[in-house]
């Protein structure tokens, strides 16, 4: 099941030779003007109800090179100090959130991050266009936004289950930079979680080893995660040493 990392030693996301501004406004909507999204995806059925969609090349290298710096330059990235297991802890990667007006407010493990408006990012205004027209009735209206910088950046094992987005959330992720791998496993069951003791608990154990799916997030990738992916599955994005350059992952989500 799980697929194998393939990290080279070499940068696997080599730029495109281009005269682009990096940080220019322009630049980055107007590359993005000309692209329609690409056809192919790859459905992945996780059963009872919770669904995976893979659109490896979603954004083309360039547009996605252009938006990649706009965000790295532009967005008020911060790493805040969250709670984790009763104890303080910085958060592992950079964060910014983006939201419609009026909404409920985003809290995880004690923190409250400030919304932004998408008016401050004309850019995300794309983004969000381009995703909206790839998942036809979809509505998302709030964005976390990620910024690992080196590979000993990483978001652990969580499920995105707050009660804002109700139970069968969508999850829309859009990946700049450098690739990086995503995994996934089912949330134990019942009696795996307190699988008392003894020889049968031992043979129950065995034979419901945890199901665990991995995908290798490419520069201008999307991942599409659906139905009951929330509540029955756990995702995590893990350090790797090989990788040496920042990776940009927008998380859509609606609050409902
Ligand atoms: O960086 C990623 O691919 C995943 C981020 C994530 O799981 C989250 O923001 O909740
Ligand atoms: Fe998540």
């Amino acid at each position: 099941m799980a697929s194998r990392l393939r990290l080279s030693g070499e940068n696997p996301n080599p730029r495109p030779r281009s005269n682009y501004t990096p940080d220019s406004n322009d630049a980055a909507r107007e590359g993005a003007a000309e692209w329609k999204p690409e056809a192919r995806r790859e459905v992945t059925d996780l059963g009872d109800g919770s669904e995976l969609v893979h659109v490896p090349r979603f954004v083309p290298r360039e547009a996605a090179w252009e938006w990649f710096d706009y965000l790295d330059k532009r967005i008020p990235w911060a790493r805040p100090t969250i709670r984790v297991f009763g104890r303080s802890a910085v958060q592992p990667r950079d964060i910014c959130y983006v939201s419609d007006e009026g909404l409920t407010d985003l809290k995880y493990s004690g923190h409250q991050p400030h919304a932004h408006s998408w008016d401050e990012f004309p850019v995300l205004k794309d983004i969000l266009k381009a995703v909206h027209e790839a998942l036809p009735g979809s509505h998302f209206n709030s964005l976390l936004l990620n910024r690992y910088k080196t590979g000993s950046d990483y978001v652990s094992w969580h499920a995105d289950d707050e009660s804002l987005y109700g139970p069968t959330p969508e999850i829309a992720s859009v990946t700049f930079g450098c690739e990086r791998e995503f995994l996934l496993r089912k949330k134990p069951t019942r009696s795996q979680a307190s699988p008392g003791s003894g020889e049968a608990a031992r043979k129950r154990l065995k034979v419901s080893a945890p199901q665990q799916h991995s995908f290798l997030l490419k520069h201008g990738s999307l991942l599409v995660m659906r139905g009951y992916t929330q509540r029955d599955w756990q995702h995590s994005v893990p350090k790797r040493a090989k990788a040496s350059s920042p990776r940009i992952n927008l998380t859509f989500r609606q609050v409902l």
